[in-house]
């Protein structure tokens, strides 16, 4: 587990990027940071990799705190996937994904076969190992970005926004597969994101934030959606596009085993369209 306690960041120039911060990240599940432009997502992802430093207020991985240990020691248990994936230009696919287990010694033969091994899992085909990231889509290259962060198989992952530079059709195909090497994989995920639709996807748990850094909620997605916190989360919620069917899609998941009874389904699709009107 993953745990912040009392933890802010305040920047050189007084800007309080993330404001005493509590959140627990529980192991082998997916907790999603969502929230708008500049509420210090990206921030909070970065202190657990000490890529940025806190400035109060402790964090702890699985008990340990963060700063008891070298920085790159500690980047070695977490794998970390950007936006458009960040790829080494001048490298094949396959030393791109290779890239931390060269860094920790492997035998060359052995990193190469896992890269192999993982451009399988994420969807890629084997073919494409020998070429290099600008002869990839951007989807491809996403995919190439999750291989490579899993390629130590680290228990931790970090993953800011790392879907969100792909057309929606490329997206849901990112998401589903990300959740089926999941489900595989089990591991321990802090992902953010500004948009609820994937949080409510993806998330185990969400953590919404808001500007000033402020966890506003932290709850499993039939909590958030069934009750926002009053005042910003709910203001939030409001004013992403889909919240009516995301709502509505939960509670037909929750029935479905009992009733898939046609007239619930017709006056859901009354409530969807007057929710997109
Ligand atoms: N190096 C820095 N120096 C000063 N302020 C910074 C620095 N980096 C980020 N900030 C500020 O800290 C706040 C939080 O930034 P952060 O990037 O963590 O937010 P975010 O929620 O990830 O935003 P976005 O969704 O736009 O990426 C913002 O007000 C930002 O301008």
């Amino acid at each position: 587990m993953i745990k912040f306690e009392g933890v802010t960041k305040r920047y050189p120039d007084g800007t309080v990027a993330v404001d005493d911060l509590n959140l627990e990240i529980p192991s082998g599940q997916i907790t999603v940071l969502v929230g708008p432009s500049g509420c210090g997502k990206t921030t909070t992802l970065r202190m657990i990799n000490r890529l940025i430093d806190t400035t109060s207020g402790t964090i702890t991985i699985d008990g340990e705190d963060i700063r008891a240990k070298d920085p790159s020691d500690l980047r070695r248990g977490i794998g970390y996937v950007i936006q458009h994936a960040g790829l080494f230009p001048h490298r094949t696919i396959i030393d791109n994904i290779a890239t931390v287990p060269y860094l920790l010694g492997w035998d060359k033969k052995k990193a190469r076969a896992t890269a192999m091994e993982l451009m399988e899992r994420v969807g890629l085909d084997t073919k494409m190992a020998k070429r290099y990231p600008f002869q990839l889509s951007g989807g491809q290259q996403q995919r190439v970005g999750v291989a490579r962060a899993l390629a130590a198989d680290p228990p931790i992952m970090l993953m800011d926004e790392p879907f969100s530079a792909v057309d929606p059709i490329v997206r849901k195909s990112l998401q589903d597969e990300f959740l089926r090497l999941q489900s595989e994989v089990q591991k321990t995920i802090a992902f953010v994101t500004h948009d609820i639709d994937e949080a409510v996807k993806l998330g185990h748990r969400i953590a919404v934030f808001q500007v000033g850094g402020v966890l506003a909620q932290h709850a499993t997605p039939d909590e958030l959606l069934s009750h926002p916190a009053e005042g910003f989360v709910t203001e939030f919620l409001g004013g992403q596009k889909g919240l009516k069917r995301l709502r509505f899609n939960r509670e037909l998941e929750a029935t479905a085993d009992d009733e898939p009874a046609p007239s619930t389904a017709s006056g859901a699709s009354d409530e969807v369209e007057a929710a997109e009107r």
